[in-house]
């Protein structure tokens, strides 16, 4: 397919100032701005294809989403709470970042950082299991993606390896948040209590399910609402993962896989580092008003040692082993 025939389309460049400000530039990106390269990838409503900037040789990653399946599909919501949420999240190195947006008269076109590393959980796959060093580095950078998220009152929804990144230093960058939930913007959401139901109250809320099965929480399972404790549910579950090779709660088919995570059935194999057992079993609780804070997550023993902030990703990514 010759990407080049596609007209050009108004895109908007995002700044962001030293000081935080960010300011948005109208400029006009679009598919002829860009030479195509190969296939990273292929979503159920997207192809994501390697890119470079023609004028300046960077290098990018485009999805690119197919007009006419995205309506026939009802996916418009997604993709618009994709790119709203993209626009909100414009300055953490554990975010994907969105640099521009356009449409030509076929397809809509996402221009992200390019995440050479693919995707945790073929990493984790290769690996079998990381050593705990592997998974102290890898949940830091997690979970303090997540605070940075819900700091602007961002829930994610479907944290799981596949939708976790790695860029070409094999750092962390949380992508796919067409399923994320986006809190009304007040200033500073820290403390802010979030157990405001969801757009649609439960009655004629959508049935249509959020999340993958084996990193659901249980009240979204039993009462439908999603809630920032829900990602922590799910960092809980990956954290398992990266240790055990396997996520805590897996059956034969999502209904039995349900019946686990409600009935909060799982155990740990044998050798499953105990400072890190601690810490899984705070974050698997049924209540979630019960589960670890993100703060206490933080301050886990399971993370000692770990430098939060600017320091943890400037550090080089542990050789993984
Ligand atoms: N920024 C990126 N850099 C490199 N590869 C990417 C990037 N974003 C997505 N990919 C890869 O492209 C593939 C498709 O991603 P995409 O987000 O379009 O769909 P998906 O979310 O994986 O699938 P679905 O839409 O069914 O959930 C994925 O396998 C992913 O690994
Ligand atoms: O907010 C904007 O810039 C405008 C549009 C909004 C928008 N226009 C659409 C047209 C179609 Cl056919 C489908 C979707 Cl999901 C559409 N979303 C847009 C353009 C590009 C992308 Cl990637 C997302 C949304």
């Amino acid at each position: 397919e010759d990407w080049q025939e596609r007209g050009a389309a108004v895109g908007v460049r995002r700044e962001v100032a030293a000081d935080g400000t960010v300011t948005t530039r109208p400029v006009k990106k679009g598919v002829k701005d860009f030479n195509f390269g190969q296939t990273l990838g292929e979503g159920s409503y997207s192809t994501v294809l390697a890119a470079s900037d023609r004028s300046s040789g960077r290098e990018y990653a485009i999805k690119v989403l197919d007009k006419k399946h995205i309506i026939k599909e009802k996916k418009v919501k997604y993709v618009n709470i994709e790119k709203d949420t993209l626009n909100r999240l414009t300055d953490h190195p554990g975010v994907v970042r969105l640099y521009y947006t356009f449409q030509d008269e076929r397809s809509l076109y996402f221009v992200l950082d390019l995440c050479p590393g693919g995707e945790l959980l073929g990493v984790l796959k290769r690996m079998s299991t990381f050593d705990e060093e592997c998974s102290r580095f890898y949940g830091a950078q997690i979970l303090d993606t997540i605070e940075y998220m819900h700091s602007r009152g961002v829930i994610h929804r479907d944290l799981k390896p596949e939708n976790l990144l790695l860029d070409g230093n094999r750092h962390i960058k949380v992508t796919d948040f067409g399923t994320a939930k986006l809190l009304p913007e007040r200033r500073g959401n820290e403390g802010q209590v979030d157990f405001e139901p969801d757009s649609t109250s439960n009655e004629n809320r959508a049935s249509s399910f959020v999340g993958t099965a084996e990193y659901v929480s249980p009240e979204l399972l039993t009462d439908k609402n999603a809630c920032k404790a829900s990602d922590m549910w799910a960092f809980g579950c990956i954290v398992y993962q990266l240790l055990a090779g396997r996520p805590p709660f897996k059956a034969v088919n999502d209904y039995q896989t349900f019946q686990k995570i409600v009935g909060l059935d799982y155990d740990f194999p044998r050798g499953f580092p105990e400072v890190a057992r601690d810490l899984v079993e705070r974050l698997l609780v049924l209540d979630p008003q019960r589960r670890l804070s993100l703060e206490h997550a933080k301050n886990h023993p399971f993370f000692t040692g770990v430098k939060w902030g600017r320091g943890l990703w400037e550090q080089k990514a542990p050789r993984l082993k």
